[in-house]
């Protein structure tokens, strides 16, 4: 096994970078469907006639079956159980069909008219789409992060996965950024951007089959057959011991208030832009399209920084600060300018680059390895409830209950006018507890001594 472990396809940096940037393309591919329905969120009230609340019904359906269903927890212990190969092919399929069938929903005319427990029929087969398709994107989240710990042990592990995560918001660049001008260049068609999302998940799908054969490789160079060995085999005590960890429940809470104060506000940023910032709806998507593209670099970055400088924790703090910041901004009714929103969506990004690359990076470092597949599933199923269910639905609903303030026109079609400060004063609040949570972690890092704060053993 020791001789195995000197000849492991690990040491290769050609083999672990290749095996990043595969799985990295597949996350991409996923990132861009999970957020293309944004930009087109006026499309949807106007031709459609959606309203906030069914937006934000379909939207939080990306979480229905991996919190109510527990799918994230099933699915992070069947990749302990079953390895990499079969559950990040499964989970790539899921996200296929469920896109297709989200597509099939807004173009199809079978729905029309049609409700079900006072909801549009087709906004639940959408919503049922994106539910299937939330199930396979976090599970190949799982899988990859799992993948990536692997595959960088002992290496640039941070980096590694700051990088993939990175490479990811380029997907949720293209989709904030392109949904409109593609729905745009197809008559307004807002089947079209989700169908280029089908085609992408395809290759998403080619491109985590090739990487399966390097995952197979990689046991065979270790000894090992498809799955864990007998001393690695998941027991179902081990969820009792991640669960005994108060370090893992600060960082799993802080994970859901501050993502829940970054993927709900993306949905809702390109309306945000037209209704407070004035910009065009066509260009709509143009600001917010930079959040993720500032973050990127920086999550390279940081990634880097706490590989070799550690100070995990403490970037994390910052990260929800910085987060309470550009939300206070957002909700100042004055500050109402477009170069303002430029401005505070690029802080936003850096934001969304600190916390990012230190928390994934952070769990590897308490948590043994034969564990983590469960680990990760345990935090993005917190995550799922709150920050791409609840906080999503309730920014709908609170719009239409609270911030309508008169109907716009548009060449598109009429749709309501809303005033933001409500739901941006809630995103700020849960960047509040993000930090309050943040520094508890980083006083119970001190304490335990989970080496939050220090490099990289490389
Ligand atoms: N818009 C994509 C949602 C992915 C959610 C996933 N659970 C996650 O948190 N991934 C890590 C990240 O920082 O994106």
């Amino acid at each position: 096994m020791t001789e195995a472990l000197s000849k492991s396809l690990r040491h290769s940096a050609a083999a672990r970078w290749i095996s990043l940037a595969i799985v990295s393309f597949s996350m991409l591919c996923g990132y861009y469907v999970a957020d293309v329905a944004s930009p087109l969120k006026p499309l949807l009230e106007q031709q459609l006639k959606w309203t906030s609340a069914e937006y934000g019904f379909f939207t939080g359906a990306y979480a229905w079956f991996n919190v109510a269903m527990f799918m994230l927890i099933i699915g992070g212990i069947l990749l302990d159980k079953l390895g990499a190969r079969l559950t990040g092919i499964l989970a790539c399929i899921l996200m296929v069909a469920g896109c297709t069938l989200k597509w099939w929903a807004v173009t199809t005319h079978v729905l029309d008219g049609g409700m079900f427990f006072g909801t549009k029929t087709q906004v639940w087969v959408a919503a049922l789409g994106y539910a299937v398709f939330g199930v396979g994107i976090e599970i190949v989240g799982v899988t990859a992060t799992k993948v990536i710990a692997r595959w960088f042990k002992g290496y640039e592990i941070a980096l590694a996965m700051g990088l993939q995560v990175g490479t990811a918001r380029i997907g949720t660049s293209l989709a904030v950024g392109l949904g409109g001008p593609i729905a745009e260049k197809f008559h307004q068609s807002i089947g079209a951007p989700i169908l280029v999302g089908v085609v992408l998940l395809s290759f998403g799908l080619v491109a985590y089959i090739i990487y399966c054969a390097m995952d197979r490789r990689l046991d065979e160079t270790e000894g090992l057959m498809e799955g864990p060995s007998e001393e690695d085999a998941f027991r179902l005590s081990d969820i009792a011991d991640i669960l005994r960890i108060r370090g893992f429940w600060y960082v799993t809470i802080l994970c859901a208030l501050f993502y829940s104060g970054v993927f709900p506000f993306i949905k809702y940023a390109p309306d945000l832009m037209v209704q407070k910032f004035g910009v065009r709806e066509n260009l709509a998507g143009s600001i917010p399209s930079i959040l993720p593209i500032a973050a990127i670099p920086l999550t390279w970055f940081f990634g880097w920084y706490y590989d070799k400088k550690g100070k995990g924790a403490t970037l994390m703090v910052l990260g929800s600060l910085l987060l309470v910041a550009v939300h206070f901004v957002f909700a100042v009714p004055f500050l109402n300018s477009w170069v303002v929103a430029l401005v505070a969506t690029i802080f936003l990004g850096f934001a969304f680059a600190l916390v990012p690359s230190a928390m994934w990076p952070s769990i590897p470092r308490f948590i043994p390895h034969r564990q983590l597949g469960t680990a990760y599933g345990l935090i993005f199923w917190t995550q799922n409830l709150l920050a791409l269910w609840v906080v999503p639905y309730l920014i709908g609903w609170v719009l239409d209950k609270y911030c309508i303030v008169g109907t716009r026109v548009s060449q598109a079609g009429t749709s309501p006018a809303y005033n933001y400060g409500l739901p941006m004063a809630i995103f700020t609040v849960l960047g509040v507890l993000a930090v309050v949570f943040g520094l508890l972690l980083k006083a119970e890092d001190k304490a335990k001594g989970f080496g939050l704060e220090l490099p990289s053993r490389g």
